[in-house]
C-alpha cells in the first residue's frame, strides 16, 4: 500500500474556475441593487479565508449570513459550475476516470454543488469530503452541518489527520487551507494552482506553482501526462489573425500572444525567442535568419493558402514543421473573383468613377453580359476549378491552363497552351500559386497576346504579374479593364500608407489583398490551423503539412512516442532500430516517412525502457530534432 499516491484536489477556484458562492450571490441577486455589494462582501470574506488572514468557521458564518438561498439555488448553482470546470481539468477529464480510487476532493464548500459537478468526471461520491447544508421544511438553507470537521478553523488538517491515508498525498489547491495539509505533514508535496488565481501569500508556500493540471502530471512524471506541460508551450500570432484562434489554442492550455500586424526580419528574429509555434498570414516574411534565430520553434501555422512567404526549406533544414489552410478561404475568393468579373464586363468601376467626377454617363457602351463569355483560368488549383464551377452556372464559357495534367470540371475546357487561351478568351483570371518561378510569369508580352478588350483579373499572388505592362494596356485601350487584389510590395499592417503602382485607369477594381478576407473565411481557418498545430503537439501527426512527410497518427495509448526528425541519409532507421534492441525496448508501432531531405520515424514503445535510451536517440547522426511524447 506504501507506493500508493492519492491526489487530493480542492473545489473552488481549483476544480472549477470560481469560488461557488461568489456564483450564488450573482444567482441570488441577479438584477437587484444589492448585487454588487453582497458579491464584494462574500469575495472579500472569501479572499481573506483562502490567504489565511480570517478564520474558516467565522468567514464561512458570515457569507452564508449574507445568502438567503434555497435548495433550487443550490441546485441552479451546480449546473451553473458544470460549466466552469478549469480549462485544464476538463482536458484531463480522463485522468481523473483513470484514478478515480486515489482521487479525492478536499473542500470547504458544499458537497449539495460539488458532487453533481465532480461525479460527472468519475469521482466517486466516498472520495468527496466536503461540508453539507441544513435547510428547513421550506428548503431554505439555514445553515451547515458544524459537526463536520471542514467548517472548523484548519478543517483540512483535521479531516486529512481522520482519513489517514497511507501512501504518498499530493495536494493540489489555490488557497492557503489546502498548504495547511502540507505544513501539517500529511502531504508530500502542496502544488499551489494558479490557472484560475494567483495568491501570493499560498504561493510563497508552494513546493511547485502549477497553472494547469498538465504540469502537476508532468511534474510527478505520470503516464498521462504529455511530454511538455501544455501550458509551457508559448505560441506567437501575428497578423490580427482571428480571435477565435487565440480562443482554440489557450484552451488547449498554451500561452498565447496575438498582435496585430506583420513584424519585419529583425523585430521577429527578437520576438521569436522562447515561441514554440508561431502563427502568420500572407505579410510576414519568414526567412531562414528568423528560423535560425528561434530557439524553441516546432511548427509554424500560414493562416492562409499561399507559402511563399516562408522559407520552406530552412523550416525544413531545423525540423520545423509548416502548414497551411488549403482550402478554407477559396469560396471568398472565388466569389470575389466572381463579383469583380461582372463589375469590369459591366464597366462598373467606370461608372462610379464618373459619378465622382459629377458625370452623367447613362451609356451601354462597353459593357456586356457575362453569360456566353469567354474565361480563361490560368491555374486550375483548388481556386481556379471553383471558380469554373460557379462561372459555368452563370452561363460562361470556361477554358483552362494548368501546367499539370488536371481533371476538367463540368463542360470546362482544357487547353494546352497559355497562347491558345489569351487569344481565346474575354477575361482572364489568375490563380497560379505563388512558386519562385511564378514571379514575373505574365509578362507584357502576354499581355499583349490577349484578346482586345478583354480583361484581367489578378486574385493570386502579387509578383505573378507585370503591372508595368498592365498599365500600358489598360491606357491605350488593348484591354479594358482590371481587377488586382495583390501587389509585388504590400503594408505590413492598416496603418502604413500604400502607394498604388496602376494609377489613373478609370475600369480598375483594386483591393488590399482581401480576397480571402470574409468572417466565414478567417473562422475557417481559425478552426483548421490550430486543430494541424494541437494535432501536431499531441500526436505529432503531420498530415497536410506543407513540407514535412505526411503521417497520420493516431492517439497515443499506453505507451511513450518517440519523434524522430532527420535528414534523410541511408541507415538512420537501423540505427533508432540498434538503440532500441540494445535497450531491449518493446516497440508497439513504428512509422516512417521520408522526402526529399528529411525523415520524420515514430516509434511507439513500451512504458519502461532506460532513460539513456533518449540519450542515444539524440545522439545518432544526423539527428535534427527530436521529441517525445507520453
Ligand atoms: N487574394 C487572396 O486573398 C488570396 C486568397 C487565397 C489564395 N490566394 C492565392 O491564390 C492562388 C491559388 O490558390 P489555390 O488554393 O487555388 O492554389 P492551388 O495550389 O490549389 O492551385 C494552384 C494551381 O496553379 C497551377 N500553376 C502553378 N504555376 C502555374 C503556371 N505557371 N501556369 C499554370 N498553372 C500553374 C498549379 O499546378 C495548381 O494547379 C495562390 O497563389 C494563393 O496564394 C489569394
Ligand atoms: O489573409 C491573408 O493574409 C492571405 C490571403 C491569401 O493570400 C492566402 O494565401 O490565403
Amino acid at each position: 500500500m506504501a507506493d500508493k499516491r492519492f491526489f487530493v484536489i480542492d473545489f473552488d477556484s481549483t476544480f472549477t474556475k470560481v469560488e461557488a458562492l461568489d456564483i450564488l450571490s450573482d444567482i441570488l441577486y441577479e438584477g437587484t441593487d444589492k448585487k454588487v455589494e453582497v458579491g464584494k462582501k462574500i469575495k472579500d470574506l472569501t479572499d481573506q479565508a483562502m490567504a489565511g488572514e480570517l478564520s474558516f468557521r467565522e468567514a464561512l458564518e458570515q457569507r452564508l449570513a449574507l445568502l438567503d438561498a434555497t435548495k433550487k439555488d443550490v441546485e441552479q448553482l451546480s449546473g451553473e459550475l458544470k460549466l466552469l470546470v478549469s480549462e485544464s481539468v476538463k482536458r484531463n477529464r480522463s485522468f481523473f476516470t483513470n484514478e478515480k480510487d486515489n482521487v479525492l476532493i478536499v473542500s470547504s464548500g458544499f458537497k449539495d454543488f460539488i458532487t453533481p459537478v465532480v461525479k460527472d468526471f468519475g469521482i466517486k461520491e466516498e472520495n468527496i469530503y466536503a461540508n453539507t447544508f441544513t435547510y428547513n421544511d421550506k428548503d431554505e438553507v439555514t445553515g451547515f452541518d458544524a459537526s463536520n470537521p471542514l467548517s472548523e478553523h484548519k478543517g483540512k488538517v483535521k479531516l486529512m489527520k481522520e482519513l489517514a491515508l497511507e501512501g504518498e498525498v499530493l495536494v493540489i489547491g489555490d488557497g492557503y487551507t489546502d498548504y495547511e495539509i502540507r505544513e501539517a505533514g500529511l502531504a508530500k508535496t502542496f502544488f499551489a494552482f494558479t490557472e484560475n488565481i494567483k495568491r501570493e501569500k499560498v504561493l510563497a508556500k508552494a513546493d511547485v506553482e502549477a497553472n494547469s493540471f498538465e504540469e502537476i502530471l508532468h511534474s510527478i512524471k505520470h503516464p498521462m501526462a504529455t511530454s511538455f506541460p501544455k501550458s509551457k508551450i508559448k505560441v506567437l500570432l501575428l497578423e490580427n489573425v482571428h480571435q477565435d484562434a487565440k480562443l482554440k489554442l489557450e484552451q488547449e492550455g498554451y500561452q498565447v500572444e496575438l498582435l496585430g500586424g506583420a513584424l519585419d526580419e529583425d523585430e521577429l528574429c527578437e520576438k521569436i525567442k522562447g515561441v514554440h509555434i508561431l502563427g502568420i498570414r500572407s505579410k510576414t516574411i519568414l526567412t531562414r535568419k528568423v528560423v535560425e534565430a528561434a530557439d524553441r520553434l516546432m511548427l509554424v501555422g500560414a493562416f492562409c493558402i499561399g507559402t511563399n512567404q516562408i522559407d520552406l526549406k530552412a523550416c525544413t533544414d531545423h525540423g520545423v514543421s509548416v502548414f497551411n489552410a488549403p482550402f478554407s478561404n477559396t469560396r471568398s475568393v472565388v466569389e470575389m473573383a466572381i463579383g469583380e468579373i461582372i463589375l469590369l464586363m459591366r464597366q462598373i468601376p467606370k461608372r462610379m468613377r464618373q459619378m465622382d467626377r459629377k458625370e452623367w454617363s447613362k451609356s451601354a457602351n462597353g459593357s456586356f453580359e457575362v453569360r456566353g463569355k469567354k474565361l480563361g483560368i490560368i491555374g486550375y488549383g483548388n481556386i481556379g476549378s471553383q471558380l469554373s464551377v460557379l462561372a459555368e452556372m452563370l452561363g460562361m464559357d470556361v477554358y483552362y491552363y494548368d501546367v499539370v495534367e488536371k481533371l476538367a470540371l463540368g463542360n470546362a475546357t482544357k487547353l494546352s497552351s497559355l497562347d491558345e487561351l489569351l487569344a481565346t478568351c474575354d477575361v482572364v483570371s489568375l490563380h497560379v500559386d505563388g512558386r519562385p518561378s511564378n514571379k514575373k510569369f505574365f509578362t507584357g508580352e502576354h499581355i499583349n497576346k490577349m484578346k482586345k478588350g478583354a480583361v484581367l483579373v489578378n486574385l493570386a499572388r502579387g509578383p505573378v504579374v507585370e503591372l508595368d505592362a498592365l498599365q500600358i494596356a489598360l491606357e491605350t485601350g488593348h484591354l479594358s479593364g482590371a481587377a488586382i487584389d495583390v501587389f509585388p510590395v504590400e503594408p505590413k499592417n492598416n496603418n502604413d500608407t500604400f502607394d498604388a503602382p496602376l494609377s489613373n485607369i478609370d475600369n480598375l477594381i483594386l483591393t488590399p489583398h482581401i480576397g480571402g478576407s470574409t468572417l466565414e473565411a478567417q473562422e475557417n481557418i481559425a478552426d483548421f490551423v490550430p486543430g494541424k498545430m494541437i494535432e501536431y503537439v499531441n500526436t505529432g501527426s503531420s498530415f497536410n503539412s506543407v513540407n514535412f512527410p505526411n503521417v497520420q497518427l493516431p492517439r497515443l495509448e499506453n505507451g511513450h512516442r518517440l519523434l524522430h526528425i532527420h535528414r534523410n541519409k541511408s541507415g538512420i532507421l537501423a540505427q533508432m532500430n540498434n538503440v532500441f534492441a540494445k535497450h531491449g525496448c518493446n516497440i508497439l508501432g513504428q512509422y516512417l516517412k521520408t522526402n526529399e531531405e528529411i525523415g520524420y520515424v515514430i516509434t511507439d514503445i513500451d512504458q519502461s525502457y532506460q532513460p539513456e535510451l533518449l540519450e542515444d536517440m539524440r545522439a545518432i547522426e544526423d539527428t535534427i530534432k527530436f521529441r517525445i511524447l507520453y
